[in-house]
């Protein structure tokens, strides 16, 4: 094969993962030829509810899978932690690259951090799992809701509508935005979504060349991390309704995974830490989620499907 073509979503973040991922594949292997399909999907179009309410995370998937279908795209890239657990059938992950940050950020133009916010401050974010760490840390805090991209979310702390965000470090390393970040808030105090940071490459499962192409960008450490932090929220029934957050680590041939469901009603969480082997990271995952349902968390999730 000469040339890859890769779908994108058109956000800002979107445009630089993929531009990233075709950087790494033009220097994987010279004399390829690799250029961008710009789509947009129904997860970037509809910003008036939350993503929940629309169909889940898969709403971002959806345009890109159809373009590969269709022959229209070789590959798409996307946020691991915007693809489904449960992958369409058909399609493959044939690279994770390696990890950025995890963390979560805390953005204020005023406050130093979550503790710093006065009574009763104005928190915006758009997710569940974000606003269920706050609400266990500050019942007191009042939460908004805050979607758009990174840079429409910048914005609207910038005109004054929240006292701080809480948004991914990634997203705003990527883009430029680093120094705004007043506090990344690192595990085990705080959780990230599971895999956040990772960008994974999804082509036709079908599709061999592709996936060879792609191959050559996996890291297998963070591959690693995120199938004991997916197979977690697999286990958990994880989707957009339930705060779920999820955070491994590797070292050598040892898996640390540490994992937190949250309730959707009130500010309490369970939290659970497994270890185990790197050869095995599905089976800490699974490990860690009956820890966390014997604590409690089949609770939470029953209650956020009521
Ligand atoms: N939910 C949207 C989304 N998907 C991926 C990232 C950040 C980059 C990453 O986690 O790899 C973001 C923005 C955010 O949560 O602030």
């Amino acid at each position: 094969m000469k040339t890859l073509r890769i779908a994108t979503r058109k956000s800002p973040l979107a445009l630089w993962q993929t531009e990233h991922v075709a950087d790494e594949l033009r220097a994987a292997h010279p004399g390829l030829d690799v250029s961008l399909v710009p789509m947009s999907t129904r997860g970037d179009e509809v910003l008036d509810r939350s993503l929940a309410a629309i169909g889940g995370k898969g709403l971002f998937l959806k345009e890109l899978e159809l373009a590969m279908l269709r022959g229209e795209a070789d590959c798409a890239v996307h946020s691991l932690k915007d693809v489904p657990m449960e992958l369409e059938p058909g399609f493959a992950l044939p690279a994770i690259l390696a990890r950025a940050d995890y963390a979560d950020a805390f953005v204020s133009n005023r406050f130093e951090n979550v503790a710093a916010l006065p009574q009763g401050a104005r928190v915006g974010t758009s997710s569940l799992r974000r606003q269920a760490q706050l609400r266990a840390l500050r019942p007191d805090l009042e939460l908004v809701d805050l979607r758009g991209n990174v840079n429409t979310r910048l914005g609207k702390l910038d005109a004054g509508e929240y006292d701080a965000i809480v948004l991914a470090c990634a997203g705003l390393d990527r883009l430029g935005f680093g120094a705004r970040i007043r506090t990344r808030m690192a595990a085990p105090h705080w959780l990230p979504a599971p895999a956040q940071g990772a960008i994974a490459i999804e082509c036709r499962d079908d599709d061999i060349a592709t996936r060879e192409l792609c191959a050559a960008l996996d890291d297998v450490a963070t591959r690693t991390c995120v199938e004991a932090e997916r197979a977690m929220n697999r286990a958990l029934h994880g989707s957009c309704h339930v705060p779920v957050a999820a955070f491994a680590q590797l070292q050598g041939e040892h898996l640390q995974l540490e994992g937190l469901v949250g309730s959707s009603q009130d500010g309490r969480v369970v939290r659970a830490h497994g270890e185990g082997r790197g050869d095995a990271p599905e089976c800490l995952g699974l490990q860690v989620a009956q820890m966390l349902i014997d604590q409690g968390a089949g609770e939470f999730i029953a209650a956020s499907h009521g």
